[in-house]
């Protein structure tokens, strides 16, 4: 059995001023070293909420989420900021690639951050097909070219996580699953494990397993 990265335990989250209602309760959660699920859910479920709980962007009102072996409740705010930037990349619907930054650079930046070196940068750009754009601003992307800025960016310092918020969502079907399968492929190389959310079941088909988030847990999904 691989080591597990990421550990709920009876999760829940109520917002403040909500009188007690737990927006999410009871979340079980096991994720295996390199393993891909896919939560699926309705609007406004709490698929943000629960993936905001596993970065440690937001701390669980119940039970606890630990990712490597830490408890994210024990996390302080700097302590928390430092896992997120060394050990988890994060990937959007809205690319959120930085505007005035070459292409090379947006994907440099993981690297700078963390004090590493820059020599991954060109064998990644070349894994995601972006090779011989490395020069070029967001700008003058496409939007699936773009969604490869991002996986790149996310994968290049070696998270032992990727969460992948809806990224498929401003694409078109076909890019979507050139994206999809770009993503897994990476995921794979790279020995991530990866939690792709989103309400598309034919997004979702592309991870090892299917989970149904509801306002009490996360339920296996039988393809
Ligand atoms: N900061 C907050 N304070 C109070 N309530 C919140 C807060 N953030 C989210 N909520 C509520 O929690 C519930 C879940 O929200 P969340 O954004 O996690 O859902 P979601 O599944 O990601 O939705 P969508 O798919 O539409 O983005 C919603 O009812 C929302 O109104």
């Amino acid at each position: 059995m691989p080591p597990s990265v990421l550990t709920m335990s009876q999760v829940g989250k109520a917002y403040p001023g909500s009188q007690g209602r737990f927006v999410l309760r009871g979340l079980e959660l096991e994720l295996a070293a390199g393993e891909y699920i896919a939560v699926i859910g309705e609007s406004g479920v709490g698929k943000s909420t629960l993936l905001n709980l596993m970065a440690g962007l937001d701390q669980a009102d119940e039970g606890e989420v630990v990712f490597e072996g830490r408890r994210l409740s024990e996390q302080d705010d700097n302590a928390a900021t430092l896992l997120r930037r060394q050990r988890i990349g994060f990937v959007f619907q809205a690319f959120h690639v930085l505007p005035q930054l070459s292409v090379y650079q947006n994907v440099r930046l993981p690297l700078a951050l963390n004090g590493l070196p820059e020599d991954a940068v060109l064998p990644m750009l070349a894994a995601v097909g972006l090779a011989d754009k490395a020069g070029r601003k967001p700008r003058e992307l496409s939007g699936g070219e773009m969604q490869r800025v991002s996986i790149a960016r996310a994968l290049i310092h070696r998270p032992s996580l990727l969460l992948a918020d809806e990224p498929t969502g401003n694409l078109d079907p076909t890019t979507a699953a050139t994206i999809l399968a770009l993503l897994k492929s990476r995921l794979r190389d790279t020995g991530a494990a990866g939690i792709l959310v989103t309400h598309s079941m034919v997004a979702a088909a592309s991870a090892d397993r299917i989970l149904r988030l509801t306002p009490t847990g996360l339920q296996p999904v039988n393809p």
